[in-house]
């Protein structure tokens, strides 16, 4: 992964006042290509028994093609609520959330999650037919060519040899390689991943990252990532929007292009990683 120049993309409405103007190339960026996915002024509540819970509070942000975008937020301020929205799996209370220009309203093979839970996977299914099941059920592909894709994704996850296994037989990284290679498989136009390393050991963990990576290197799919680690947002994401707690306001957005595992341990990120925290937490 290589640095490149500072992307301003999200709208400036969006940003705190002291963010807006970050980057020298802010004011001489061309205007921006309309977004992939544009999240616009979105206030997401869940209505209990008692009272009305506030998730999130008319939060905006744009997604382009191929960017590596992340949610980060403490625990609780509506991360995994507005990518379930984004989803289709919850509408907005107000605003709005549009892919490709159209506006979600129900859950659609364009968009595909990949969880934290190793359980995600049917375990009577061989990881084949795991990666399979999804193109047949929404008929985008014959049962030959499903097979084909299938195999073709599980070599991009490392995992050819596995492919008549069953999930039970699998360590938790591997269950969370199969989860994304089943997602890739449908070739969704935004592949959302909530907390999908969070449950991994810390040397699972670095290594899912790095792996991530580089499937995105090689398929350079658009990935909207919720974290709620500070160096896991620097090191996948290439933007960064940083929501305030419950409920989840935008509290910036951080270009982070030049950070990957590289750069782990290195006074720069170490430098971000504080200002960030600093803006997370602050009041
Ligand atoms: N089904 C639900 N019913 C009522 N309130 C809910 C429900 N799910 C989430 N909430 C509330 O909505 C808010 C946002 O929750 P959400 O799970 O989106 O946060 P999060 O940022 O993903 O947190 P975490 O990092 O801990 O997963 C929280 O206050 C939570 O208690």
């Amino acid at each position: 992964m290589t640095a490149t120049a500072t992307l301003r993309s999200a709208p400036a409405h969006a940003l705190p006042p002291a963010l807006r103007s970050e980057g020298p190339q802010a004011a001489a960026q061309p205007a921006p290509q309309e977004a992939l996915l544009q999240v616009d002024g979105v206030t997401l509540e869940y209505a209990t028994r008692e009272r009305v819970v506030r998730a999130t509070h008319r939060v905006s942000f744009e997604v382009h093609q191929a960017d590596r975008f992340v949610l980060l937020g403490p625990s609780g301020c509506g991360k995994s609520t507005l990518l379930k929205a984004i989803g289709g799996f919850i509408a907005p209370r107000e605003g709005e959330i549009r892919l490709d220009g159209q506006a979600v309203h129900q859950p659609g093979p364009d968009r595909i999650v990949v969880f934290q839970e190793f359980d995600q996977l049917p375990p009577w299914k061989t990881v084949k037919a795991n990666v399979m099941f999804p193109l047949l059920a929404a008929r985008k592909l014959g049962r030959k060519e499903a097979e084909e894709r299938a195999l073709d994704c599980l070599a991009k996850v490392g995992l050819s040899k596995f492919a008549d296994a069953y999930p039970h037989t699998l360590s938790g990284g591997m269950k969370q390689r199969v989860a994304i290679a089943r997602a890739l498989a449908m070739q969704p136009k935004v592949l959302l991943m909530d907390e999908p390393f969070a449950a991994l050991d810390a040397l699972t963990r670095r290594r899912m990252q790095e792996e991530l990576l580089a499937l995105w290197d090689d398929v350079r799919f658009t990935l909207l990532f919720v974290t709620h680690s500070i160096e896991e947002a620097l090191v996948v994401g290439n933007r960064i929007l940083l929501l305030s707690p419950h409920p989840g306001r935008v509290r910036a957005e951080i270009n982070s292009h030049q950070y990957g595992l590289h750069s782990l341990g290195g006074a720069d990120f170490q430098a971000t990683a504080q200002r960030i925290h600093g803006l997370l937490f602050d009041q």
